[in-house]
């Protein structure tokens, strides 16, 4: 039996954690301690009170896998289903994505045809690289970054435009830096296993953890969900998770309670607070890896320093609502390359894939652009010091352009999200292996989970804390 263990962050990564020990008979208290005033970390909604939803983080969640089926068994226990707006495969959103390449946007090649074709922005048919990939020799190095693996497997057409865009909609990162074998396993085990992608993704590239399928998430197969979201924003799974853990008894909730050192105590750690301390049996700890870093007490070395090695980028994220319908193309949205402008990552269409969120009975267009990421600080300069005004006007010139809208927006919502998102860069999985060991060896009560680690998805980080609770009890959910 657990007595006490202690829970440090209330992002999702947190919540969710607290939420898998509250399902345990064995633990006798869980303290949940976050430093803000709110929990979700970045599931961040706007409802403004005319019913219109804004997001500021993520926007829609993938039930595919077994960490899919995880969120969605959770969001059901939850008695969340009601809420669910699902998108399916056949939706224009999940049809239409697009790529603005040489001013002009171009939509991403899909199905059969648009492999078969030369399709631009890229200047031969992608099937011929397809079918050369099979050839490829596998790579001996144990990583590489994002970019080289794919220009060597599917050349460098397709690593400049296609991958580039693709890991600034996913880790606002730079494909040159971001490690393939952390940011996609899937990829790299392909290429390992296989020998290839394309028979990777034909034949599976490897075991996947085993995660029935409860009702919400056999429904999604049968209806075919691409990505779902939640009638009053994503922010409603943080909401409910909390409500749960109150009901729960057993879970103490505490907001404003920065966590400013922990250090080792008879039984596990002592947590020093701003007023006060808080004993623990065992941490789990969901802070980003810097947060925990500068928390540890110094016998932690060496995991101080590959904490502290683990960087972040920072994105603005900036909503704009337009009255009309004012979009040239549908779909869920662009993404740009860095070679075409390193500032601008991207703008999704959300009005697209969630009409729901949109003002009431007149018709609106909410945009979202997003800017910065691992280019923010030569972009932008020093986020401590930029304005919201220049984020502002960068943003609404970039739709004037992109997408040839003339007329100004009726509302907008710049929000700063510092540091928000980790890079995985090359070599990551060496320190996550180095961290691990060192806890093990040294037989520390304390459990790293949170977007820092093993994947920066909401269902990732979700099953980052079922993960750390089962093997912290022995149990299996
Ligand atoms: C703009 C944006 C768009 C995204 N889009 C998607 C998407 O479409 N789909 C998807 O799946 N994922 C998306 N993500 C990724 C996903 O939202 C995140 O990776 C995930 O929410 C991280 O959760 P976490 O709990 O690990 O971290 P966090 O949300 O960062 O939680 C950590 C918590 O710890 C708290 N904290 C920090 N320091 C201390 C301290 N000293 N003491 C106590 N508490 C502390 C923080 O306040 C925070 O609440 C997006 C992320 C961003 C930023
Ligand atoms: C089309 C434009 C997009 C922009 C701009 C964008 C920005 C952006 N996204 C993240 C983080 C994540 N996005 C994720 C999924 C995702 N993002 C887009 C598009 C844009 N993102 C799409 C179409 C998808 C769905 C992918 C799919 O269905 O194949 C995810 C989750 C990935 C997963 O494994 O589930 C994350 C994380 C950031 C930080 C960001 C800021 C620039």
């Amino acid at each position: 039996l657990m007595r006490t263990i202690a829970v440090l962050g209330g992002g999702i990564g947190g919540l969710a954690a607290s939420y898998y020990l509250c399902k345990t008979p064995q633990v006798t208290k869980v303290i949940l301690l976050e430093s803000s005033s709110r929990f979700g970390g970045w599931l961040w909604s706007t409802r403004r009170s005319d019913g219109a939803v804004f997001e500021h983080g993520p926007r829609g969640i993938r039930p595919a896998g077994a960490v899919g089926r995880n969120t969605l068994n959770m969001v059901k226990d939850l008695g969340l289903e009601a809420e669910i707006l699902p998108v399916t495969y056949s939706h224009v959103a999940s049809k239409n994505r697009y790529l603005y390449v040489n001013k002009q946007l171009h939509k991403m090649p899909s199905g059969i045809r648009g492999l078969l074709h030369t399709v631009p922005p890229f200047s031969h048919p992608l099937v011929f690289d397809i079918a050369k990939e099979i050839l490829v020799k596998k790579s001996k190095t144990d990583d590489e970054s994002i970019h080289s693996f794919f220009s060597r497997r599917l050349g460098k057409e397709l690593a400049d435009i296609a991958v580039d865009s693709l890991c600034r909609g996913v880790f606002a990162g730079d494909s040159r830096k971001l490690s393939v074998r952390s940011c996609f396993p899937l990829f790299y085990n392909a290429e390992q296993r296989r020998g290839s992608l394309t028979l990777g993704m034909l034949l599976g590239s490897g075991p996947s953890p085993v995660v029935p399928p409860g009702p919400l998430a056999q429904r999604s197969v049968k209806e075919s969900w691409a990505q779902w979201s939640l009638r009053r924003g994503v922010e409603s799974i943080p909401e409910s998770i909390t409500e749960f853990l109150q009901q729960s008894g057993r879970v103490e909730l505490r907001r404003d309670a920065a966590v400013k050192q922990i250090s080792p105590s008879a039984s596990g750690w002592t947590i020093h607070l701003e007023d006060g301390v808080v004993s623990a049996d065992h941490i789990i700890s969901a802070l980003p890896a810097k947060a925990l870093s500068s928390a540890l007490p110094s016998s932690c070395q060496p995991l101080i320093q590959q904490l502290q090695d683990i960087h972040t980028v920072t994105v603005a994220v900036v909503n704009l609502e337009y009255e009309g319908s004012i979009l040239p193309v549908t779909g869920f949205g662009h993404l740009i390359p860095s070679s075409e402008d390193r500032g601008i990552l991207g703008v999704v269409y959300d009005s697209v894939p969630f009409p729901q969120h949109n003002r009431p009975d007149t018709t609106t267009t909410r945009l979202t652009v997003m800017m910065g990421g691992a280019w923010f600080d030569e972009v932008f300069g020093d986020p401590d010091t930029v304005m919201k005004e220049a984020l502002l006007e960068t943003a609404t010139r970039a739709v004037q352009c992109q997408l040839g809208v003339t007329t100004e927006p009726s509302w907008s919502w710049v929000a700063l999200q510092k540091d928000c998102i980790p890079q995985y860069y090359q070599g990551h999985f060496r320190k996550i292996d180095l961290m691990r060991s060192f806890i093990k060896k040294n037989n520390l009560p304390l459990s790293l989970i949170g977007s820092s680690y093993e994947g920066v998805s909401v269902n990732d980080v979700v099953f980052s804390g079922r993960t750390a609770v089962e093997e912290l009890l022995g149990t299996k959910f």
